[in-house]
């Protein structure tokens, strides 16, 4: 009897930049280790991964002389990897952690901030689930609610706010695409998300729905309100 080839399943990963230092945030140490709820910041962006059973994997990129982490992962379990090997940027370390992990083409890689630590397995469930199968990948994003002023001009002008999205993360997409976006980014200084690199490729990536919770800790200000939907899950 001839075997058959087998068509390998997509695997999802999670990819945690974690390699920051907090600049904006002005705190003694690096923002993703503040305490908040009772648990250091990256344990609760952990936990969402460790949560949802579609994730086979974590990866988290911290820098090489990282004295934190260690604690941090020690109840994660098997599904949590550290790879010491970040960057000057968050670009570079998303990169470096691309390189350093195994994956298929095929498989999608879930950027995640470790600074975004309100994040819920039923948000990464709805982006993998609205954005899994599309080829150019997608991304959590909060429609713009407020009216928007622009000073681009050099005078204060009112821009319609229809169509415009704030960007999370995570942010999805196929190993081999995020790769070579990032790579062949033509400043890859200049890039703030990977959905960015992506299309520069021309590809226009989903944006799935995303939720206040999910926002992102950068100043001081920010740590109150992420501490507020840490301790009220239904909100
Ligand atoms: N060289 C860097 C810079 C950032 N990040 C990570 O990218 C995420 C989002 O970045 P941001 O909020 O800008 O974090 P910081 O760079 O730490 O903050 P700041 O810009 O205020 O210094 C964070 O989880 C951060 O740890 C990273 O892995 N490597
Ligand atoms: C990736 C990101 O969180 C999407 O909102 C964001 O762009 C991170 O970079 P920033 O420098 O804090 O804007």
């Amino acid at each position: 009897m001839t075997a058959v080839p087998q068509r390998e399943v997509v695997r999802y990963f999670a990819l945690i930049p974690a390699a920051g230092v907090g600049a904006r945030m002005g705190a003694a140490g690096p923002k993703q280790y503040l305490p908040l709820a009772g648990k250091p910041m990256l344990r609760h962006t952990l936990q969402a991964f460790l949560d949802c059973a579609a994730i086979a994997h974590v990866y988290v990129v911290v820098s090489a002389g990282d004295g934190y982490i260690d604690d941090v992962v020690a109840d994660c379990g098997a599904r949590v990897t550290v790879l010491r090997c970040g960057g000057a940027t968050r670009m570079e370390s998303i990169r470096n952690g691309l390189h350093a992990l195994d994956a298929r083409d095929d498989d999608r890689i879930l950027v995640h901030d470790a600074a975004r630590p309100g994040l819920t397995p039923a948000l990464i469930e709805k982006l993998i689930d609205a954005a899994g199968a599309n080829p150019a990948g997608g991304l959590l994003a909060l429609r713009v609610v407020d009216t928007v002023k622009s000073t681009r001009s050099g005078r204060v002008e009112t821009t319609p706010r229809d169509g415009l999205w704030l960007a999370q993360t995570p942010q999805m997409f196929p190993y081999e695409l995020l790769r070579r976006a990032l790579e062949q980014a033509p400043d890859p200084e200049a890039i703030t998300d990977d959905a960015s690199a992506v299309e520069m490729l021309g590809l226009s990536p989903q944006l799935v729905e995303g939720h206040p919770r999910n926002l992102k800790v950068t100043l001081p200000a920010d740590v109150g309100i992420a501490t507020l939907y840490l301790t009220h899950e239904h909100i």
